[in-house]
């Protein structure tokens, strides 16, 4: 067997040669820092299951995510009404990121088993991820909007307030037509101001704007850019709708939901969502 030879500095001595802080009893910690005391507190399952554990992290992690991903995206579109368009694309880049992320994530969620998950549903009760105010408010800020989603936040008016303040306001979609007209583009009016809470229709006008993006990226590269992004953008998140349908699928088969929605039917409903069409459709006619 190979032995590390007799002078190599061993752990504890390197420690000390490379003059690590060790004491904390003053300084501010990384787990002070991080308020990890609460982080790694919030974590109580409610079965005796050994699987909960994960359940449970997988949900946190997820929302924690989410938290950043509406950071991002809220900055992103105030740089974009305010034409800056450079810092948009950075934060849309690390929004489509942090989508892929939590793409990969289901992979960990997916070695959860029927019969282990079956073990620990009963203790769900009617909670479901249909209540995730943070999701929802990722895809009202995408354009999905809905007025019944808001119903299930009416419990809680502060969170309730939030999810309506993103219903409620223009999408990052809706903010890409505002730019898009600024910079000389014919946008119809009624895309450019309208009751917010209506569903994104697509239309002709709008794709031909993006079609003369799309013909001369040298001359509009900047937009070209922000229509690439916002496609990433959508591309990642269908891989997520449908990670969470097949993942749902071979845990849970066919059952109804518990918060109360036909289950996988329901799911798979949401992947016909089209949050961007005119820049999918622009490319049949490139
Ligand atoms: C065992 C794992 C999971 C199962 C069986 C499951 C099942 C379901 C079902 C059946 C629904 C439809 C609503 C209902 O009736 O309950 C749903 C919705 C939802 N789930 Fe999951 N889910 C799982 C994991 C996750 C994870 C890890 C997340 C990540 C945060 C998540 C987020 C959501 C969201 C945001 C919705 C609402 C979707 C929408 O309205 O479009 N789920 N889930
Ligand atoms: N809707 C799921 C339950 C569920 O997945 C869930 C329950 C509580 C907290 C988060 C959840 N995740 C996503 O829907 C089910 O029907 O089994």
């Amino acid at each position: 067997m190979n032995q590390p030879p007799t002078d190599a500095p061993q752990g504890e001595s390197i420690v000390r040669e490379e003059k690590a802080q060790l004491d904390f009893s003053e300084d501010m910690s990384y787990g002070d820092y991080l308020h990890l005391d609460q982080v790694l507190d919030a974590q109580k399952p409610l079965s005796p299951e050994h699987n909960e554990m994960l359940f449970i992290i997988q949900h946190q992690t997820s929302e924690l995510w989410m938290k950043l991903m509406l950071h991002e995206l809220r900055a992103a579109m105030g740089n974009l009404a305010a034409d800056r368009l450079q810092p948009c694309l950075k934060m849309l880049a690390r929004v489509s990121k942090i989508m892929e992320q939590l793409v990969h994530a289901w992979d960990v969620l997916a070695t959860m088993t029927p019969p282990e998950y079956s073990a620990l549903r009963p203790y769900l009760a009617h909670s479901s991820g249909f209540q995730s105010f943070q999701y929802r408010q990722i895809e009202f800020s995408l354009g999905n909007k809905n007025a019944a989603m808001l119903k299930p936040h009416a419990h809680n008016p502060a969170r309730l307030a939030q999810v309506r303040q993103a219903y409620e306001s223009p999408s990052l979609y809706d903010e890409s037509l505002r730019a898009l007209h600024r910079q000389g583009f014919a946008i119809p009016a009624e895309w450019l101001d309208r009751d917010w809470t209506q569903p994104y229709a697509a239309n002709p006008g709008v794709q031909e704007a993006w079609l003369q993006v799309y013909r001369n990226p040298e001359r509009y590269w900047d937009l070209y850019q922000l229509g690439e992004k916002l496609t990433d953008l959508e591309d990642a998140f269908r891989l997520w709708r449908f990670r969470h349908v097949t993942t749902v699928e071979r845990i849970i088969g066919f059952k109804r939901g518990t918060g109360g929605t036909s289950g996988v039917a329901y799911l798979r409903k949401m992947l016909d969502i089209v949050l961007f069409p005119e820049l999918w459709s622009l490319r049949t006619d490139l």
